[in-house]
């Protein structure tokens, strides 16, 4: 006899990229296909999903959350609000616990639109959650029970790292350092491989060298007991050419471009919460 307890069903409402990044982790890690829908308004994209991932897709947003325990909103900020009075009746008669991934938007807008006294997280995941090597920001608002925050954290520590913020501000720097880090890293792997050609590699090769010393740079980070500085410093003979190169970077500002970036990432945040939440 199975006793187990039924796995709770989760209802993704939109299935672009960062809801794919975090059902098709949950699937590999061993969440049951048969608990999770998608939605989607385009049947192409219904098709390619189910195929893919083999989760049932629906158009239908509202029969999606008459089913669901957990609903996840996974469509740009900017659809938000549409899609949130579409969905509030529905979402009043069942309330499910509301998970939103959307960056800038917060836990009140959301539960206004939604018609209010809702049990919301925010949710600031990254696409690496494909992977299994995911890193998401977790906000409860005052309605979420500890039942529900443990459920939602299982579920994002099955796509990789979690870490819950005490104060809602703090979405926006988890915005800045991981839900759009990604895009620096492979910002630096291109540059790299650029640099890798412009020194005589072939495209293929200096892909490969870049892509692979940013993996075994990140893995030894890890799982080493020293800190980036000294791994930094342990690649760096003095006089020698790894010197050479942090010199260049230093000189160029490279720490103060980082800030200035992560500052305009988390300031456009609070920009689009401005904006839509007017
Ligand atoms: N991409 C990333 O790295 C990250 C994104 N986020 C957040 O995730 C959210 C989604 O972003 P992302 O996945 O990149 O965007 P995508 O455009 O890839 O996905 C959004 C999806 O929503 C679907 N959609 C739009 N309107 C509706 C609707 N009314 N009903 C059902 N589905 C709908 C669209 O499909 P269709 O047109 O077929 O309906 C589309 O596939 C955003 O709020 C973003 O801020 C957060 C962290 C990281
Ligand atoms: O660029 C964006 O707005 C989304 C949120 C974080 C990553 N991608």
């Amino acid at each position: 006899m199975n006793d187990s307890p039924q796995p709770s069903r989760i209802a993704f409402i939109g299935a672009g990229n960062m809801a794919s990044a975090i059902f098709g982790g949950m699937l590999d890690s061993g969440y049951p296909a048969e608990a999770i829908v998608a939605t989607s308004r385009s049947q192409e994209k219904r098709d390619d999903i189910s195929q893919r991932y083999g989760i049932r897709t629906m158009q239908d947003n509202l029969a999606a959350v008459q089913q669901a325990d957990v609903v996840v909103l996974a469509v740009k900020p900017q659809m938000m609000r549409d899609l949130c009075l579409s969905l509030r009746e529905s979402v009043q008669a069942r309330r499910p616990l509301i998970v939103s991934v959307a960056a800038g938007l917060d836990a009140a807008t959301l539960d206004n639109w939604l018609g209010g006294d809702l049990a919301v997280i925010r949710c600031m995941p990254n696409t690496p959650s494909l992977v299994g090597a995911g890193a998401s920001g977790l906000y409860a608002n005052a309605r979420v029970s500890d039942a529900q925050r443990q459920l939602v954290a299982e579920l994002l520590t099955s796509v990789g790292l979690v870490e819950w913020v005490e104060q809602e501000a703090q979405i926006e720097a988890v915005t800045a350092i991981s839900g759009s880090g990604p895009a620096y890293f492979f910002l630096f792997m291109e540059s790299l491989e650029a640099a890798g050609v412009e020194l005589g590699l072939s495209t293929e090769s200096a892909r490969r060298l870049a892509l692979q010393t940013a993996f075994g740079a990140a893995k030894m980070a890890r799982e080493s007991v020293f800190d980036p500085a000294e791994l930094r410093r342990r690649v760096t003979s003095p006089n020698g050419t790894t010197e050479r190169a942090i010199q260049t970077f230093e000189e160029a500002g490279l720490a103060d471009i980082v800030g200035r970036a992560t500052q305009a990432c988390a300031e456009r945040a609070r920009e689009l919460s401005r904006e839509l939440s007017k």
